[in-house]
């Protein structure tokens, strides 16, 4: 199977480090120029790695990984989706498309119905999986003969991929854990304590399983890889950028504009669907007013604690 893999960021130039150890793999990426991984600085990419800024030279492959940040991927695809046409194609993002409400991978299926899109996602941080550390992620997709034939060719000796059909449970655990990951931040940089940080984990894992079974998910996904495996790392490594972020607004203190945070839209797109279903997600829903300034950590917090007391 011919790869390609659209989007040069720390992800995408992650997994093209990893499978282009095992065969060519073409990086796509918009504007790159040279040989190089600008987003995961002292990483080389291997040589059967070829990189290109021009869409239309990916040829013809027949597996085409989409690591792009959620709120691009619907623009990019509405001018792209041509040059996708008849690949296979794996989302590899974590989100809520804020304009529409859905998930990366209804938005593919919208653009591309040649076959139905698969997700990869889990607990994987770019830079570990570059340096070839051990790496376990969820291979969704409806179709479980394509999702085969995918665990099978993305698969390598470092990183080992279990399958599913579940799909809207994997994506909505990799979009919520980044939500319930800037509240977890925002608790450490407050100063509230590890013992807070563990009831707000627990608390959040309650309400993606909640909002993810109203769609028809399955709750073993969210407590696999996708869902609880992602929410621990998330909520407890430096290397998160929505942990960080998080953390800073907990602080009071600024953060980098450029740096990709996906549960902040997401945040709010969540927040928006589980009003309409009526489902509650205090925590999602506390991360938006926050991001939005609309309250402050502090009022946040008080909000959540002084909730009716209920049956856990
Ligand atoms: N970095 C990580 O450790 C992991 C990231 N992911 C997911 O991968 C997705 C991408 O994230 P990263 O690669 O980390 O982000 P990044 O911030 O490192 O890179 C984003 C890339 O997308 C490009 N881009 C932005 N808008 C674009 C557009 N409209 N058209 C084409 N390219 C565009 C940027 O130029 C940049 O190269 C996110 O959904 C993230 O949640 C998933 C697992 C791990
Ligand atoms: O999704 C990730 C780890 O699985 C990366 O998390 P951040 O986007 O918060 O850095």
């Amino acid at each position: 199977m011919k790869v390609a893999i659209l989007g040069a960021g720390a992800f995408g130039a992650a997994l093209a480090v990893a499978l282009g150890r095992e065969g060519p793999v073409t990086l796509w990426g918009r504007g790159i120029s040279g040989h190089v991984a600008p987003r995961l600085p002292g990483v080389d990419l291997p040589e059967n790695v070829s990189v290109t800024a021009e869409i239309n030279n990916l040829g013809v492959p027949d597996v085409v990984l989409l690591a792009l940040p959620m709120q691009a991927l619907g623009g990019f695809l509405a001018q792209n989706a041509r040059a996708l046409r008849g690949a296979r194609l794996v989302a590899c993002c974590k989100g809520v498309d804020l304009a529409s409400g859905l998930g990366p991978t209804a938005l593919i299926a919208q653009a591309c119905p040649d076959h139905p899109p698969a997700i990869l996602t889990g607990p994987s941080f770019a830079a570990d999986i570059a340096r070839g550390l051990p790496t376990a992620l969820t291979l969704a997709c409806a179709d479980d003969a394509l999702g085969e034939s995918l665990q099978k060719r993305l698969s390598t000796s470092v990183l080992r991929l279990y399958r599913s059909t579940d799909v809207v449970g994997a994506e909505l655990g990799g979009a919520l854990k980044n939500v319930i990951a800037i509240a977890a931040g925002v608790v450490i940089g407050a100063g509230l304590g590890d013992s807070a940080r563990a009831a707000l984990m627990t608390r959040g894992y309650a309400e993606m399983v909640r909002l993810a079974l109203s769609f028809g998910a399955r709750a073993e996904t969210l407590a696999g890889l996708s869902g609880f495996g992602d929410l621990v790392l998330t909520c407890t490594s430096e290397q998160s950028r929505n942990f960080r972020f998080g953390r800073a607004l907990g602080a009071g203190q600024a953060f980098d504009a450029s740096v990709t945070v996906e549960g902040v839209a997401t945040a709010k797109a969540v927040s928006n669907i589980a009003e309409t279903k009526g489902i509650d997600m205090p925590v999602a829903s506390m991360v938006a007013a926050l991001t939005e300034g609309r309250i402050t950590h502090a009022q946040a917090i008080q909000a959540l604690m002084s909730r009716p007391l209920k049956q856990e």
